[in-house]
């Protein structure tokens, strides 16, 4: 429970005394007691909702303004104060904060953001805390919670008000580090705004998100935002990445990680690189130098860009001072994470591995990624690509699964409000011998049609859905998942 005035100073001065005792941005979700904050979004307008809020039991509702002379303006709707403020949506993340007792500074936060890697290293790191005896949490994609305990999420990049109730929720359930995947949406629409972290990771930037951002320039303004706008004490770039590089120089403390041997004598404050790395059918040894020492240790995952992944959360608990001798006997315990090139085996069946590449760069990685670690048969690919989403890949991944692959298998991703053909035709545009890739639009089919065909040394990488567990059709959501499916295929458990 806390009072209005508190929590608005020092945009509402003039301001009685009331309690409230929840804060919630949706009206369905409002409960007797609530502040409920009516902002504006895509497809409707939280500001319509306020009678509605009014009739379910709001104590106060905040709505924002474009208009100057409304700011900080009070009206009372049947005894109940509706307050505007002009840019409401940049302070719902402090007022959220204060709500909640500011839970997020008696954790350790991590924010790790980029356009591929996220999920991974923010799983990662909270092995990684687990296996030293602490208690790792993640927000992000695969869901919020304690480790092991994820709740499904909506959002990669949960709402500013939905963000302040889960750190306080993991705060009571023990956790000491949290890791959260910072989406650039979720930096665009102040779902982080004027947080601070302990840490923040940049892993990377390739095509993605083109529908939201327009162009590839603005998406990258995106996600610097989180670095020049957010109080970050440790900030952590992975510099083989152009991006990641560029930005070092602007932030001359910041610590830098490369596999590529990118670290030079102006990176030389704190920072981490491979010197030796070899690849085997289960995973990857990997050699280190850094400013804290060097070591070597195995990995279990499979793919270069997992070496950078993990080298990126190993970077960063050395940053929060874990000690480098217990990270080190850890990082051989780390797991694959489920949909991330997660490898399904059974005897005297075609391996099969699941990833969530869904994006052109993602797709290339995966699929060198196979070569690397196997290359006794043919590689299949199959793929589709999400409807409603940037067309532009579409071409691209067709292109890139053609090069990458001997044999490719086009399928439907979540084709959403998209005919099905339309999307498997744009991705045919980027093939070359398009007439040589076979199209199965019913995924399980496409799927149970590759194992069978295969044979037993090919590799099957199955692209772009990962740990989903549903399609989607129109605007219905179907159960489906590719794990699944190649589990019941292969008559193995998960
Ligand atoms: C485009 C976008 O970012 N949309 C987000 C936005 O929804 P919206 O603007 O459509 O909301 P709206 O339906 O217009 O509602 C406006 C307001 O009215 C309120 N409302 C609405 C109805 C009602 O009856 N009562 C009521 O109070 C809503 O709670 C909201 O506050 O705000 C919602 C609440 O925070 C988000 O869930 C939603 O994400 C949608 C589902 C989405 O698809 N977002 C994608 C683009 C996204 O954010 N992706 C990134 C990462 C992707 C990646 O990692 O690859 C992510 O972080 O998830
Ligand atoms: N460091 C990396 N560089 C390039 N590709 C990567 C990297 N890490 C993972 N990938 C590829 O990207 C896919 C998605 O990985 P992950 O889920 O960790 O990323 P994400 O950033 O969380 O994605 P999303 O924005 O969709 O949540 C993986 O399945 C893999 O194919
Ligand atoms: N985080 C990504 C997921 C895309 C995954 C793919 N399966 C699709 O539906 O397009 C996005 O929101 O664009
Ligand atoms: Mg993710």
């Amino acid at each position: 429970m806390h009072n209005l005035k508190y929590l608005l100073a020092p945009w509402v001065v003039v301001l009685l005394e009331k309690k409230v005792l929840g804060i919630k941005e949706d009206s369905r979700q409002i409960k007797p007691g609530d502040l409920f904050v009516a902002i504006p979004g895509y497809h409707t307008d939280g500001r319509f909702f306020i009678d509605k809020a009014i009739a379910k039991g709001a104590s106060a509702v905040l709505a924002e303004t474009e208009k100057k002379n409304l700011d900080g303006s009070i009206y009372y709707r049947d005894n109940v104060p509706v307050i505007y403020l002009q840019k409401l949506s940049h302070i719902i993340c402090e007022i959220a904060s204060r709500f909640y007792d500011y839970p997020a500074k008696k954790l350790e936060l991590v924010g790790i953001t980029g356009t591929n890697g996220k999920t991974t290293i923010s799983h990662l790191i909270a092995q990684l805390v687990n296996l030293l005896g602490g208690r790792g949490a993640v927000m992000g994609t695969l869901g919020n919670g304690l480790y092991n305990e994820l709740l499904p999420t909506k959002n990669t990049t949960s709402s500013a008000i939905e963000i302040q109730n889960i750190f306080n929720f993991l705060l009571k359930k023990g956790a000491n580090v949290v890791a959260m995947e910072v989406s650039s949406h979720g930096i665009l629409e102040h779902r982080v705004s004027g947080m601070s972290f302990t840490a923040a990771v940049f892993t990377n930037l390739s095509r993605d998100h083109l529908d939201y951002h327009g162009n590839i320039k603005q998406y990258e303004l995106a996600k610097w935002q989180l670095f020049a706008k957010n109080n970050i004490n440790q900030v952590i770039f992975n510099i083989d990445d152009k991006v990641g590089l560029k930005w070092s120089q602007y932030i001359p403390d910041a610590i830098t990680v490369s596999i590529e041997n990118n670290i030079k004598h102006e990176h030389m404050n704190r920072w981490l690189t491979a010197t030796k790395i070899s690849h085997h059918d289960l995973g990857s040894y990997i050699k280190f130098n850094s400013s804290w020492g060097s070591g070597e240790f195995s990995i279990k995952l499979i793919g270069l860009f997992n070496v950078i992944n993990v080298l990126l959360a190993f970077t960063t608990l050395l940053s929060l001072n874990y000690p480098i001798k217990q990270l080190i006997n850890c990082v051989s315990y780390l797991k694959s994470i489920p949909g991330r090139m997660e490898v399904f085996k059974a005897v005297n069946k075609p391996t099969v591995i699941v990833d969530y590449a869904h994006t052109p760069d993602a797709l290339s990685k995966a699929l060198t990624a196979v070569r690397l670690h196997y290359c006794k048969g043919n590689i299949w690919c199959l793929f589709g690509c999400g409807g409603d989403r940037d067309k532009g890949k579409r071409p691209l991944m067709g292109r890139i699964a053609e090069k990458l692959s001997d044999r490719v298998v086009i399928s439907d991703d979540n084709p959403r409000t998209e005919l099905s053909q339309n999307i498997i035709d744009d991705i045919l545009t980027g093939l070359v011998l398009p007439h040589k890739a076979l199209i199965i639009p019913n995924r399980f089919q496409a799927i149970k049609h590759m194992i069978r065909n295969a044979k037993n040394e090919d590799i099957l990488l199955i692209a772009g859905k990962g740990h989903e567990n549903y399609q989607i059709f129109g605007k219905h959501r179907i159960t489906y998942s590719d794990r699944l499916t190649v589990a019941h295929l292969l008559e193995i458990p998960i």
